[in-house]
């Protein structure tokens, strides 16, 4: 699908999406329980995919109205009937990789052409010396993957400079081992809120984990241990807010209020204090979970350290291309292990948009500037097409393809942005 965008201020009140994060755990720690309801969980393709891992794991999940309703294996998933698709979603396959280590059988788990493109290397690591026998079929440490079960316990290193789903899964299925499990991170841990997240729900679920003193980066797992969450209310997404709140800060006449916005473990919410740093005019309730952006303020350049929050580093360059100076995202190497190179996607889609800008191996360097219009691409990636989204409205005459990949973590995104006023009109044709 592709979408032309006009030049467009955006203004009204609008509820965040509920959290991605939080419903995968959500999902996945209801699955490895007896039996639970969630409310309000983010039905995307990406949790979607989850769901279908876990009713292949052999969960019941049924969805009435706004909750799901989930039976779940008990602590002891079964072997899969087919291979699992996990679809676009790294979370969905990292997650998947370690329940199917604690079934007695063998799994195959592989996603689309993007997922299949992402490294596990560090994960399979880790699950063979954890007792695993865990593979890629193509040797490449990329699905399809191939886990038989049998998962002990030992005391393990794990890599965190590539992805934290690695350490979540572990989080995750380690306490259902038959021992306890000790790991230790080596290496700087990207992504370290949703290590926290994990973290967090996992206790939620009455599982006990230890955290050593050393920054958080080492974890003693004690084994043979039972999930038992009951009910659990998704929160909102700081990550999907992040483009309406940046939207309405960069235009003139703008005024957005975003609800369901309280304070919580994700990381993404730092989106508030970047756009303080950048001199909008941002304030946030946080008893009521409300955000409001007023638009007109000249945003200023700023460094953005994008290690645990990799999800923001599109919003941010899109930001940075209309503040007044130059701008450094850096420490963003592992955003190029996303759904696409981000850093790669941004640095080919915004000079379209007359933005200057360079591109490092772990950085983007970007000179704001006035945007004028152009046709761009959305490399089918629901993050680049929403930060290009944003920048459509201040550019105008702007066209992008692939906008049907916000179905992964935003499916109302432009249903939201045109009822808040934004001039979009989609069409059919690629
Ligand atoms: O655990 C999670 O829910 C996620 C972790 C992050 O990935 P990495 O840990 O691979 O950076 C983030 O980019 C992704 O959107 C969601
Ligand atoms: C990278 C993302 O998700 P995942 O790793 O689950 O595919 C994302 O939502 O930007």
């Amino acid at each position: 699908m592709r979408v032309s965008i006009s030049k467009s201020s955006i203004k009204g009140e609008v509820f965040a999406p509920p959290s991605k994060s939080y419903t995968h755990r959500a999902i996945t720690l209801a699955a490895l329980s007896k039996e639970a309801v969630i409310h309000r969980p983010l039905l995307s393709a990406d949790t979607l995919a989850t769901i279908h891992a876990s009713r292949m794991f052999g969960a019941s999940i049924d969805q009435k109205g706004d909750d799901l309703f989930i039976q779940g294996v008990n602590g002891k998933p079964r072997v899969p009937d087919d291979v699992i698709d996990a679809a676009n979603s790294g979370t969905t396959l990292r997650f998947m990789m370690a329940i199917a280590a604690l079934t007695d059988g063998i799994t195959v788990l592989t996603g689309d052409a993007s997922l299949r493109t992402r490294p596990n290397g560090p994960l399979l690591e880790v699950l063979n010396r954890l007792g695993v026998k865990a593979f890629s079929t193509r040797g490449n440490d990329k699905a399809p993957i191939v886990v038989k079960g049998g998962l002990g316990g030992a005391i393990v290193t794990i890599d965190g400079s590539i992805s934290s789903q690695f350490i979540s899964a572990l989080l995750i299925a380690c306490p259902l081992a038959q021992n306890s499990t000790t790991l230790s991170i080596v290496g700087e841990l990207k992504s370290k809120p949703y290590v926290d997240v994990t973290l967090e729900m996992v206790e939620l679920a009455g599982v006990k984990i230890h955290t050593d003193d050393n920054n958080g980066t080492g974890f003693i797992i004690p084994g043979k241990q039972k999930y038992n969450l009951k009910e659990y209310t998704i929160p909102g997404d700081f990550s999907s807010a992040s483009y309406l709140l940046a939207s309405a800060a960069m235009i003139e006449g703008s005024e957005v209020t975003v609800k369901n916005l309280f304070p919580s473990k994700q990381g993404d919410l730092v989106i508030i204090e970047t756009l303080e740093r950048m001199g909008a005019d941002i304030t946030w309730d946080r008893k009521a979970g409300k955000v409001t952006v007023r638009g007109g303020k000249p945003l200023k350049a700023i460094t953005f350290d994008a290690g645990a929050t990799p999800d923001l580093v599109p919003t941010v360059a899109v930001l940075a291309s209309v503040a007044e100076g130059t701008s450094r995202i850096e420490n963003a190497e592992h955003v190029r292990y996303k759904e696409t190179d981000r850093l790669r996607a941004l640095a080919i889609e915004l000079p379209k948009l007359g933005v200057r800008l360079k591109e490092a191996k772990d950085s983007l360097t970007i000179t704001g500037g006035e945007l004028k219009g152009a046709a761009v691409h959305g490399w089918d990636d629901h993050r680049i097409v929403m930060a290009l989204a944003m920048a459509g409205m201040v550019a105008g005459n702007t066209t992008i393809d692939t906008t049907e990949s916000v179905s992964i973590s935003y499916p109302d995104f432009f249903k939201d942005l045109s009822n808040l006023g934004a001039k979009i009109e989609e069409t059919s044709e690629e």
